[in-house]
């Protein structure tokens, strides 16, 4: 049976005459990577404030575990671990002491439970380093385990993919995926970004001018195996590369209108097009339908990137 891991419950917040949030209703349910999504200004970092206390909430409430943000505040809390700022970490330390410098201050950290925590996001080889000379990924995942070191069931981030180049974004999903299937840890990730959140969720809730506005499951088929590839080619090499992706690649391909059109998934792209390219193929124009995942957010944001 699912548990559930956070609701909130008609949560608003307003600051003087404003209403930033306008009553969130949802589950979050135990184990779930749930992505928190929304333009700049939406309410992420206002919502993820109050659901970890650093915010007082105008009316509504967060439940963690069942237990209330509002009245049972340190119940709650126990259960959570958060990164909302930068964490907060000191360049001149190693990242060891640095987790022992924090493990100070909280009761019962064993000396045990820092090298698992260590372990957990992949740090062993680079504790004894100077955190100044960490990426910004692996600071990244340093936060994440001083985040874990009291053992929370849920973990909050707000925008962790902020700043990190594509191969960063990779080590933290990486990291992330691995603590809830493997750990069980609930984990609410937010970003503005679909691209950067969509391969490690399971749900994504949209959030517009503090409105959940949508709120889906992000199953694998909508991400990598509905992409239409159209090929803009002419003529004899048109020709050409319907019979090499047909018979090298073994899907089907038309030829339409200037353009050759075929489905298959998104990862399998680069390796067709490189087909066609080392042929001497000339490709003018490669155009990938979106998926539909990414046109509902589209539709719903109304722009064309969610940031
Ligand atoms: N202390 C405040 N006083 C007045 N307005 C505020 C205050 N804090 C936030 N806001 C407003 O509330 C709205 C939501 O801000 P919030 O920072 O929660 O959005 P966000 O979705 O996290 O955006 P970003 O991705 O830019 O951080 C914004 O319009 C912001 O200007």
């Amino acid at each position: 049976m699912t548990k559930t891991a956070m609701k909130l419950i008609n949560l608003q917040k307003s600051i003087g005459k404003k209403q930033i949030i306008k009553g969130l209703d949802f589950e979050i349910q135990s184990g779930e990577v749930f992505g928190f999504l929304g333009p700049n200004g939406a309410g992420k970092t206002t919502t993820i404030r109050m659901m970890v206390g650093l915010m007082k909430i105008s009316n509504g409430d967060v439940q963690i575990l069942g237990k209330s943000i509002k009245d049972n505040y340190k119940e709650a809390i126990r259960e959570v671990g958060a990164i909302v700022e930068n964490p907060e970490l000191y360049p001149f330390m190693t990242g060891l002491q640095n987790l022992n410098h924090f493990a100070r201050m909280m009761p019962g950290i064993t000396k045990e439970r820092i090298q698992e925590v260590i372990s957990l996001v992949g740090l062993e080889k680079a504790i004894n380093q100077k955190v100044g000379k960490y990426s910004l990924g692996m600071r990244q995942r340093l936060g994440i385990a001083q985040a874990l070191l009291h053992n929370p069931s849920v973990l909050i981030l707000d925008e962790p993919t902020n700043g990190l180049d594509p191969a960063g974004i990779r080590e933290i999903r990486q990291y992330i995926r691995k603590l809830a299937t493997e750990h069980n840890v609930t984990i609410i990730i937010s970003s503005h970004l679909l691209s950067e959140i969509e391969l490690m969720c399971d749900r994504i809730g949209v959030i517009k001018n503090g409105e959940l506005v949508a709120i889906q499951s992000v199953k694998p088929s909508t991400n990598v195996k509905d992409s239409t590839i159209q090929v803009q080619l002419e003529g004899k090499p048109a020709k050409k590369a319907v019979e090499l992706i047909q018979n090298v690649h073994h899907i089907d391909t038309q030829f339409e209108n200037g353009l050759v059109k075929f489905q298959c998934p998104k990862e399998q792209i680069p390796i067709l097009i490189q087909t066609l390219v080392k042929e001497d193929i000339s490709i003018y124009q490669v155009e990938v339908s979106k998926t539909s995942l990414e046109d509902k957010f589209f539709d719903l944001i109304g722009e064309n990137t969610i940031g």
